[in-house]
């Protein structure tokens, strides 16, 4: 029988995206539930309490979660990151965010922003497939 590889997908949402991430999330909980999820504390409680799902949680963003998740995924222990950021509001922890978006570039994971993109992926063939990922540390 077919057994999809299980992905380890991070997700994340700063507070005015957390409901778009939650609905989201809902929508597509039947994938979800096949892979292994983290996220960030407080996007974390949100979505194992309003969407019934089972989340790894780092801590709070501002409180070292984004770097927590950025060092997982340089240890390879993340696939994908589904990361809603706030395009409109100043976060203090704003160099952590840039170190995590950086790190999934580095080390080439997939990376949605937004629900247009997060549907792309979560339904792409990324989903149950290995993927020889680009190893940018090679032209360092
Ligand atoms: O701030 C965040 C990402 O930068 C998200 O953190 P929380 O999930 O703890 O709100």
């Amino acid at each position: 029988m077919f057994s999809p590889k299980k992905k380890t997908i991070a997700l994340v949402a700063h507070d005015n995206r957390k409901k778009e991430l939650l609905s989201w999330t809902k929508e597509n909980k039947h994938i979800l539930e096949q892979h292994h999820l983290c996220g960030t504390g407080t996007t974390s409680g949100v979505l194992s309490r309003e969407a019934g799902l089972t989340i790894q949680a780092y801590k709070s963003g501002p409180l070292g979660g984004d770097l927590e998740i950025g060092a997982a995924i340089a240890d390879s222990r993340i696939d994908m990151l589904i990361f809603f950021w706030d395009p409109l509001t100043a976060q203090p922890h704003d160099p952590d965010i840039r170190a995590l978006l950086r790190i999934s570039v580095l080390y080439d994971i997939p990376v949605a922003m937004n629900t247009t993109a997060a549907n792309y992926l979560i339904h792409s063939d990324y989903m149950d497939k290995e993927y020889p990922r680009q190893d940018m540390q090679a032209d360092l």
